[in-house]
């Protein structure tokens, strides 16, 4: 059992939609499990910074009005690194933001003592060598890195497939409904029953419930997915360079390619609505329905991802909400694949994956 007194320090990165979910998982994680204390000691936006040089816990009620009144604007990535290395318990930083930059001081954080959990997608579908800089981070220097919400949100994806290699089945194929937003859009713009709404508006409807990345062009193009199956088939064995280098169909008009914000994006999308009509009507006189899909076939080396006309009776045709469905075809489980469905975006479920990667943390080092 853990010592009484003994501390383990939460540094946060991002405080949106998922940061927001975090905070208050965590706050009430920690008056749940007073051992081993759980203190705040960063936390920061991209404009904002609170923190406190001696480390001096942060309170865990009205964090965010103390943030956004804090005059701290936030320090470098390589500061962060040196004052968190530097703290006088064991650290965990938890990334909440999809940015790049973040992602490509993970090996730093890692190879400083620093354990790293996120949901953030880049640092695990970025080029493959800042992967294998990653887990070599790791393993030198023993801190855990763990990324459940990275795909299908806070459904146990990542840690079934490692168990199942780890537990030496062979994956085969996996495929399925990697995207909240897109399952969201197509269950909404084109059900199995009934009149869908507007393509550009359900676009609008999926970035308000906050299932889109911070720029919903990033789930439009495709590369949102592309991202999810390029981590599971590196997790499978497959050494994908990148989510680039293989087929993935865009959903963008090539007429807004040009737009140089998100905003400005959502904004020209209704002159675009005729375009998705047609591809809702097409399927339609087939008596089908149209779902964005991806997938990867272990022995052909192909990874794929884009639109697929299905039967109204089919599972993938049925889904609702946000829903993500994932199969994994194994040698074990032949030809019944093993299934995992349910929410694949939403602030509180993608911050759930990230408070359970906190008590495998916890477990490793409390
Ligand atoms: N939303 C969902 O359903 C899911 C999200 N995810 C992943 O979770 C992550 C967060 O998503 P979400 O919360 O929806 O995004 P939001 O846009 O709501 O929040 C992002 C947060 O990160 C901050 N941020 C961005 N860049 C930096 C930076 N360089 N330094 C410090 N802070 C920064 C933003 O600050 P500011 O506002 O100042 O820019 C903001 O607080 C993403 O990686 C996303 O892919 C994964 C699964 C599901
Ligand atoms: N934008 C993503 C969020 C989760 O990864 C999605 O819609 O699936
Ligand atoms: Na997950």
């Amino acid at each position: 059992m853990a010592a009484p007194n003994k501390q383990v320090l939460i540094a946060i990165i991002g405080a949106g939609g998922v940061g927001k979910c975090f905070l208050s998982q965590l706050s009430a994680l920690a008056t749940r499990r007073p051992s081993p204390k759980l203190s705040l000691c960063y936390i920061s936006t991209s404009k904002k910074a609170l923190y406190n040089d001696d480390y001096t816990p942060i309170a865990l009620d009205g964090t965010l009005e103390a943030l956004a009144a804090s005059s701290r604007s936030p320090p470098s990535l390589s500061q962060v690194v040196d004052y968190l290395a530097a703290a006088p318990h064991k650290v965990v930083l938890v990334d909440n933001t999809s940015s790049q930059d973040v992602a490509d001081h993970f090996p730093t954080f890692l190879r400083r003592g620093i354990n790293v959990i996120t949901p953030n997608k880049k640092a695990f579908s970025g080029s493959y060598g800042l992967w294998q800089d990653i887990f070599a981070a790791a393993a030198e220097s023993g801190a855990s890195v763990f990324h459940e919400s990275s795909v299908g949100a806070g459904l146990p994806v990542i840690s079934t497939l490692r168990e199942l290699v780890e537990t030496g089945d062979r994956v085969t194929k996996i495929e399925g409904v990697f995207s909240g937003t897109m399952s969201f859009l197509f269950n909404t713009f084109a059900p199995t029953s009934g009149a869908g709404g507007s393509w550009s508006a359900e676009v609008k409807n999926a970035k308000a419930l906050g299932y889109t990345e911070p720029d919903p062009r990033d789930d439009l193009n495709g590369l949102d997915v592309a991202r999810k199956l390029t981590i599971l088939a590196r997790l499978a064995g497959l050494p994908v360079e990148s989510p680039t280098s293989f087929p993935v169909q865009s959903l963008i008009p090539e007429a807004l390619d040009s737009c140089t914000s998100g905003d400005e994006f959502l904004e020209r999308l209704p002159a675009f609505d005729a375009d998705m009509e047609r591809t809702r009507a097409d399927a339609e006189k087939e008596g089908k329905v149209v779902r964005f899909v991806g997938s990867f076939d272990v022995a052909a080396k192909q990874v794929k991802v884009g639109l697929e006309k299905f039967d109204k009776s089919h599972p993938i045709a049925g889904l609702k909400g946000s829903d993500n469905i994932i199969s994994f075809y194994t040698e074990r489980y032949g030809s019944n694949p093993l299934i995992i469905q349910g929410a694949g975006a939403g602030g509180e479920v993608t911050a759930m994956g990230v408070t359970g990667d906190l008590l495998k943390v916890l477990a490793r080092i409390g």
